[in-house]
């Protein structure tokens, strides 16, 4: 393991049965409180969104929202923030999907996406997948390209990554930790 994996996934606490009996929480906000981690994650990132050529940074609320904007600055390109139904003001296309703990919806204001954009989808952690299936869906809905998805932490066991393979259609899916 690099360096900078192993910094990160020391900043990473783990809390078991939260929210839920039986759910090992993955909690980033160690890492969010260190600068040294923070700066590495946000580089790191950067990096992917600059080799997948991306041109939008699509954040999953809440915590892609977190590590997807310092993304978005450092790549010098847009943030796009798909929220949890009801907090868009504008015109919005919606998905619903389920997740470890539970199900919602997803929205996203359908005008921040057009056909001429390559999406980089930034979320913390991939569990099932369900979150990021229904992001990928939403862009495709608004027109655009999904350029890949980039998450700090797999959870391997669960089974997200070959859920999104269909969805993926070939786009990359990069995780800098797997566990
Ligand atoms: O792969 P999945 O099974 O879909 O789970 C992963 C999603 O679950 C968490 O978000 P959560 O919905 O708990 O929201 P939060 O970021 O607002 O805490 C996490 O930040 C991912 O977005
Ligand atoms: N185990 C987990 N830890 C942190 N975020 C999650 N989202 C879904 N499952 C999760």
């Amino acid at each position: 393991m690099t360096e900078i994996r192993e910094l990160l996934l020391s900043r990473i606490r783990d809390v078991a049965d939260y929210p839920e009996p039986g759910v090992m929480f993955k909690d980033i906000t160690p890492l969010l409180a260190d600068p040294a981690a923070f700066t590495a994650l946000t580089d790191a990132l950067a990096e992917i969104a600059g080799n997948a050529g991306a041109t939008k940074i699509v954040g999953l609320e809440a915590r892609g929202f977190i590590l997807g904007a310092p993304v978005a600055v450092r790549a010098g390109v847009g943030f796009i923030p798909v929220r949890k139904a009801g907090k868009l003001p504008g015109a919005t296309l919606s998905q619903a999907y389920d997740l470890e703990y539970g199900s919602a919806e997803i929205e996203v204001h359908a005008e921040d996406l057009t056909g001429g954009d390559r999406v980089l989808v930034i979320d913390d952690v991939l569990a099932t997948g369900g979150t990021a299936e229904a992001s990928i869906q939403l862009i495709r809905r608004a027109g655009a390209e999904v350029a890949g998805l980039a998450v700090l932490m797999e959870l391997g066991f669960l089974g997200g990554r070959a859920r999104l393979e269909p969805a993926l259609d070939g786009a990359p899916l990069e995780s800098l930790l797997t566990v």
